[in-house]
């Protein structure tokens, strides 16, 4: 089943249109992230997706129900990290997490939530007095602590330290172990590479690329950079065929002992989709 569809999706804010024709199409169980630079389109089109944003025009289903007119038996199987962090009262983190616990028919428990953020010796600290990345933490407890089917990820990583985002990441790595769909957004390739089993690019309110990380834009399909140490300085040729390139310098009788083989990087492939669709 198709966990997330969306055909058309169009959304204008006065005349500029955001979100200028978007089709997804993310099976159950898989991570897609959204990629994109600032303004693209990313928040808006996740925002109609959560039914917390009107459109202006396509079909869009979420666990097979339109957003638009759903209800609390939907939105109880939702899990949503916004980009801006909700407003909490003066409670601590445990009292929030409880909170919102009780708004699900079948929560996690509030303490486990918790650990899973890294959040267990703040258990009793008050929100206000959480770091910025700490709080994000929290947003991402209060996300998952209704164990959604769809989960909502709108650059939850911001602020968090690098030992943060690896154990985010391994968060992210148990729920779609558990099944869950999630949509991610980020503008953190080593993030959507290690996360996404797919991915789209996203400029001017298009898709402009679609794939897996590794074919992304024709990455893998992409030529590679081989260099070597030539006998008057490094050397580097760009080829589609490095077993043929490197067996000519071995025949050559050219020292390899600092050869290396690389392909684009995903951010490289990211940049030259951006700059095409400038
Ligand atoms: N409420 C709004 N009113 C008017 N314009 C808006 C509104 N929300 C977004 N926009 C505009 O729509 C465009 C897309 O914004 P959106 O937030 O969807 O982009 P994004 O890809 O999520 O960007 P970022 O990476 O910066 O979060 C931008 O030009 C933005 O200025």
């Amino acid at each position: 089943m198709t966990a997330i569809e969306a055909r058309g999706l169009r959304k204008a804010y006065g005349g500029h249109e955001a979100v200028a024709g978007i089709d997804l199409a993310i099976p159950n169980g898989e991570v897609f992230a959204l990629l994109g630079p600032n303004g693209a389109g990313k928040t808006t089109t996740v925002e109609i997706l959560e039914g917390h944003r009107r459109r202006d025009a396509g079909e869009i289903r979420v666990l097979g129900t339109d957003p638009a007119g759903a209800g609390r038996a939907w939105r109880a199987r939702i899990g949503i990290v916004a980009q801006s962090a909700t407003d909490v009262a003066d409670l601590t983190v445990g009292e929030t997490v409880r909170h919102i616990a009780g708004c699900y028919p079948r929560p996690r428990r509030a303490a486990e939530v918790i650990d899973l953020v890294g959040l267990a010796d703040k258990t009793r600290a008050r929100v206000r007095t959480l770091s910025g990345g700490q709080r994000r933490r929290l947003d991402v407890a209060l996300g998952i602590v209704g164990r959604p089917e769809v989960l909502f990820l709108d650059e939850p990583t911001t602020g968090f330290d690098p030992q943060a985002r690896r154990q985010f990441w391994e968060l992210v790595r148990v729920l779609a172990a558990e099944g869950t769909t999630i949509l991610l957004t980020t503008h953190y390739l080593d993030e959507a590479e290690a996360l996404a089993d797919r991915l789209a690019v996203i400029a001017g309110g298009v898709v402009v690329a679609e794939g897996t990380p590794a074919t992304l834009g024709g990455r893998s399909a992409a030529g590679v950079v081989v260099s070597w140490a030539g006998a008057d300085g490094p050397r580097m040729e760009h080829t589609d065929d490095p077993t043929a390139l490197i067996g000519r310098l071995a025949a050559a009788g050219t020292d390899l002992s600092a050869l290396s083989v690389t392909r684009p990087s995903l951010e490289d492939t990211y940049l030259t989709l951006i700059g095409e669709a400038r």
